[in-house]
């Protein structure tokens, strides 16, 4: 079987996506998602310009050597272009040598460990209020885990709070500016989650994303404050380049912590899972070098007893969705799915035999990973230079979004 061609499709129904399509001369194709916030055509470039010549004529079920000869043949190694870029690759081998299979893609990588794959939602809103309001939408579909991010006394534009009903934090043009207060936010948090476990009590996961903004011991006093409401997991408390930083939060408190969605490969994890610094482990299929790598990454964490809980934003397309739930469904050490519901005209672009039922998903059974893109479809939404938000300390400081 050979590579015939591949090709890197940009589309923007809603947001952008990057998508990677390679061709077979069996004429079974695969795809992948190469979808990186904020950096799109530099992934698509790097495939286009870089990747693409070096797959033609190549074995597709030689999914290992591929990934080898990308990561270590181009010298320079990791990051999150190159990784995104490998990752779609590595997709879409995995997606055709299911497909050849007959198989749905977890059964190829060890068949299932679970019935369903848990997913937890996005609940935010401006106030205290309207973000239980949104818990409440989402207990009512039948979610076991939900998130929650609310608006911080007297700051605008805080990290993880919707303008519409789904939360999209990339905005057209260049990048929007925010302005963050720790001190206003860590007097704050606490009262969130007290009055959620007040109105909904003890059996629902409740999980909260700091998103990289505190220094490791204001993310000390931040999970020590939030002991008494049980959360799942506190994500994201401090930038995460300075591993051992988790240290210092760990002595000092006991709300489970979960890093990862900005890592790209073992190499950022291996000490924070070596020294059980962390309880959830949050890379993706997409910016994490793909099925391949993340089985890596997963398995190291099983060693140190912990789980998986990759990332699941709406910047990640359907398609790493489809194949996250195929890699969640199979792997032992499983901990939880983030799960943001994609817009209609996504959907419509992405068609795929994943399903949600009373907060577990499922990813089917078509072989492959069971995500398509109709390429018509895609046609129709060009792509649209679209940045993330920087944030600024009230006095001017760029921090961390
Ligand atoms: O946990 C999450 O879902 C967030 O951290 C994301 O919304 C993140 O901000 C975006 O994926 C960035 O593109
Ligand atoms: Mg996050």
């Amino acid at each position: 079987m050979k590579i015939t061609d591949a090709y890197v499709i940009v589309t923007c129904p809603a947001r952008n996506f990057v998508t990677l399509k390679i061709r077979t001369d069996e004429g079974v194709y695969g795809i992948g998602d190469a979808t990186l916030n904020g950096r799109e055509l530099a992934v698509a470039s790097y495939l286009t310009d870089h990747v693409i010549p070096c797959l033609i004529g190549r074995d597709p079920h030689d999914i290992e050597d591929i990934w080898q000869y990308l990561y270590k043949g181009a010298y320079w190694r990791r990051g999150p272009v190159t990784m995104s870029a490998i990752a779609a690759v590595d997709t879409a081998l995995w997606d055709i040598k299911a497909k050849v299979a007959g198989l749905p893609l977890y059964q190829l990588l060890g068949g299932k460990s679970r019935n369903g794959v848990m997913v937890y939602a996005h609940a935010n809103g401006q106030t205290v209020g309207d973000a239980l309001d949104q818990v409440q939408h989402y207990v009512d579909l039948g979610y076991k885990a939900i998130r929650i991010q609310a608006g911080v006394p007297g700051l605008k534009g805080v990290y993880g709070v919707a303008k519409g009903i789904n939360y999209e934090p990339a905005t057209r043009g260049l990048p929007a500016e925010s302005a963050w207060s720790t001190e206003a936010y860590l007097d704050f948090a606490p009262t969130l989650f007290a009055a959620a476990r007040d109105r909904f009590g003890w059996d629902l996961h409740l999980l909260h994303d700091v998103h990289h903004r505190l220094t490791p011991i204001e993310a000390a006093r931040l999970g020590k404050s939030l002991e008494p409401y049980r959360l799942f997991w506190m994500e994201d408390p401090t930038p995460a380049e300075n591993q051992e930083s988790f240290r210092l939060i760990r002595q000092h408190t006991t709300t489970p912590l979960a890093v990862g969605e900005v890592f790209n490969s073992i190499w950022d994890a291996k000490d924070l899972i070596q020294n059980q610094l962390i309880d959830y482990i949050r890379t993706t299929v997409v910016h994490a070098g793909g099925i391949s790598h993340l089985r890596r990454i997963a398995n190291l964490a099983d060693l140190y007893q912990i789980r998986t809980g990759s990332h699941g934003a709406t910047d990640l397309s359907p398609v790493c969705m489809g194949a996250a739930l195929h890699f969640d469904l199979w792997v032992p050490n499983f901990g939880i799915q983030e799960r943001m519901v994609h817009e209609d005209v996504t959907n419509s672009v992405f068609p795929h035999a994943y399903t949600f039922d009373q907060g577990y998903m499922h990813p089917g059974e078509a072989p492959g990973h069971g995500v398509d893109i109709d390429e018509t479809e895609a046609a129709k939404y060009p792509y649209q230079p679209a940045y993330l938000p920087v944030a600024r300390l009230t006095d001017g400081t760029l921090w961390s979004w």
